[in-house]
């Protein structure tokens, strides 16, 4: 018998000849093949099949410190270990009680590292499972569209408030026409203020899950530092768009775009929330005002030679001082080939268009500003035992380096392109800083340690910024046997930052005097204002 659809915000019953599977409501066309012997086998394939998948299913896990993992972590934190850790001894982990495209009412309960909100169900039958909604907040009632079943969670597309928090929502802040369509930003129906907020809870979050550390380990963490520009201020955006479909006439798709009639299928832009396909975005309000005035003709661009792709590509926008004419003004860059100039505080940088420079310029002189005080600050000038050398490791184009410079006599940095290792050196030339007081080395992270083995490690400074997955086991070692007196670990990953941090602490917690890393101090940076993205930044010292 076919179940009665279920009304709104009500739990719909599985049959138990549903339950388990990861979209049920597909399941009448398998019911049909049972009435014939032939199907019956191939029903039991089938069965087998899908009891195959299941185990597999139910023995994968989501790799440590991944998105899928950090959001696991959030949902077991709504939903209760001991909840969790019944339903996955059953083997009910995967039992939805939401079928595919079901559209429910859910009350929302808190809201996950990544941004989205995590909802359940609230009438009294219904089973402990969490529903994924983004652009939702805690407190709210919302309504959403199931497009996913997983572990003890399904994931939703948002539809609308039904009963909004009005102590955390207000929809006139939000500045952009994509907003809840665009997977870029999710906050801009928040206060600054309790943006920071939740980017202060994902770093206390992020430690207590993957450091390892006891409480008395993890120092209070402090305020998020806010972004001087809060929209306007994303200096580099990358929209793309896919190829014309193969069946597409060419002659015809030309003409048809030369008299405005956009198929459609062309769409520049971004991905949409959750998905992947585009949409199309003619003006992004975090990105730099350069960057908006040139998205038009980038666009028209595409429009003009979209007949001539074979493939889907994506475009750079990238702002950069121009220094050509009499006055220094900006222009948007889209080569990946050129160089791209931007001042840091009194630094000046370039760097090829193409590779990694914060895209943040206006909160770039608090960030370098911040480390090199959350240092320095702790000795008077003239203290003989004030630290003296830096490592930039992780250094790209030599941000920390280059901006921490006048307060060191000899530093060096280490990076794995050569694009920007080039850069790096031809930024210490630009700022004036003498070669023998900077160096810059391609290569693995690691291998700085053959380059600073003269650095006195007890007036040496460490900067690390890795990419998201943070620093490997052979970079922790080494740095665990050269042991300087600081480190400042800033990171765009705040999981894989608390797990390495922990690991340096636990290597060195019970180590004699002089010999013990501590978390000195722990803060996010808004580097990305309406977005659920912190930068984290954790300073660690020799005690
Ligand atoms: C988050 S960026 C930081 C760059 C720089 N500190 C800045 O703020 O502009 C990380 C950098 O690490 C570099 N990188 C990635 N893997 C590396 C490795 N194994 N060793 C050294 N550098 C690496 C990347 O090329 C990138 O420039």
């Amino acid at each position: 018998m076919t179940p009665p659809s279920p009304k709104t915000g009500q739990v719909r019953q599985l049959p138990d000849d549903e339950a388990g599977t990861l979209y049920p409501g597909k399941r009448p066309k398998i019911q049909k093949e049972q009435a014939t012997s032939e199907g019956a086998t191939k029903t039991n394939k089938f069965a087998k099949k899908n009891v195959k998948r299941m185990k597999k299913k139910r023995e994968s896990q989501p790799d440590p410190c991944s998105p899928a993992d950090v959001q696991w972590k959030d949902i077991v934190d709504v939903l209760g270990d001991d909840v969790v850790n019944e339903a996955v001894k059953e083997g009910r982990e995967f039992d939805s009680p939401f079928s595919f495209l079901e559209i429910v009412e859910l009350e929302v309960k808190a809201v996950c590292s990544n941004g989205d909100g995590l909802a359940q169900a609230d009438s009294e039958d219904s089973k402990p499972w969490v529903v994924v909604v983004p652009f939702s907040l805690p407190g709210e009632r919302v309504r959403a569209k199931i497009f996913k079943n997983d572990r003890m969670h399904s994931i939703a597309d948002f539809l609308e408030t039904v009963r909004p928090n009005n102590e955390l929502r207000d929809d006139s802040r939000v500045k952009c026409r994509y907003f809840s369509k665009c997977g870029g930003c999710q906050y801009q129906m928040l206060s600054y203020e309790k943006q920071l907020e939740f980017k202060r809870n994902v770093v206390v979050k992020a430690y207590k899950n993957y450091s390892n550390l006891s409480d008395s380990q993890i120092p209070e963490i402090q305020s998020t530092i806010p972004s001087p520009a809060q929209y306007g201020y994303r200096t580099k955006i990358t929209p793309h768009f896919q190829a014309p479909p193969s069946k597409a006439n060419r002659d015809t798709l030309q003409q048809e775009v030369a008299d405005g009639k956009v198929p459609e299928w062309l769409k520049i832009g971004f991905n949409i929330q959750g998905q992947n396909k585009v949409i199309d975005i003619e003006e992004c309000p975090i990105a730099t005002p350069v960057l908006n005035d040139a998205l038009p003709s980038v666009r028209k661009n595409i429009y003009d030679t979209i007949h001539t792709y074979k493939k889907g590509a994506t475009l750079l926008l990238r702002e950069s001082l121009d220094t050509t004419g009499e006055s220094e003004q900006k222009k948007c860059v889209t080569s990946n080939h050129v160089s791209v100039r931007e001042t840091v505080g009194e630094f000046t940088f370039e760097y090829l268009a193409s590779s990694f420079f914060q895209n943040n310029n206006t909160i770039l002189p608090s960030l370098t500003g911040y480390v090199r005080d959350a240092i320095l600050s702790l000795y008077p000038s003239d203290d003989p035992s004030r630290p003296t050398h830096l490592i930039d490791t992780y250094c790209g184009s030599g941000l920390f380096a280059i901006t921490m410079s006048p307060h060191f006599s000899t530093i060096a940095g280490i990076e794995i392109s050569g694009d920007s290792i080039l850069y790096a050196k031809h930024n210490a030339q630009l700022n004036n800083i003498p070669p023998e007081k900077i160096s810059f080395r391609k290569g693995d992270a690691s291998d700085i340690f053959q380059t600073v083995s003269d650095f006195p490690p007890e007036k040496t400074v460490m900067v690390i910024d890795p990419p998201r997955k943070g620093c490997d086991d052979a970079f922790i070692q080494q740095l665990l046997k050269f042991r300087c007196k600081f480190v400042a670990y800033v990171s765009c990953n705040v999981h894989t930052q608390a797990r390495d941090v922990g690991k340096v602490l636990k290597a060195t917690e019970n180590e004699p005097e002089g010999r013990r890393y501590v978390l000195e101090s722990l803060r996010g940076f808004d580097l990305f204002p309406q977005t659920a993205h912190v930068e984290s930044v954790a300073i660690l010292k020799l005690v």
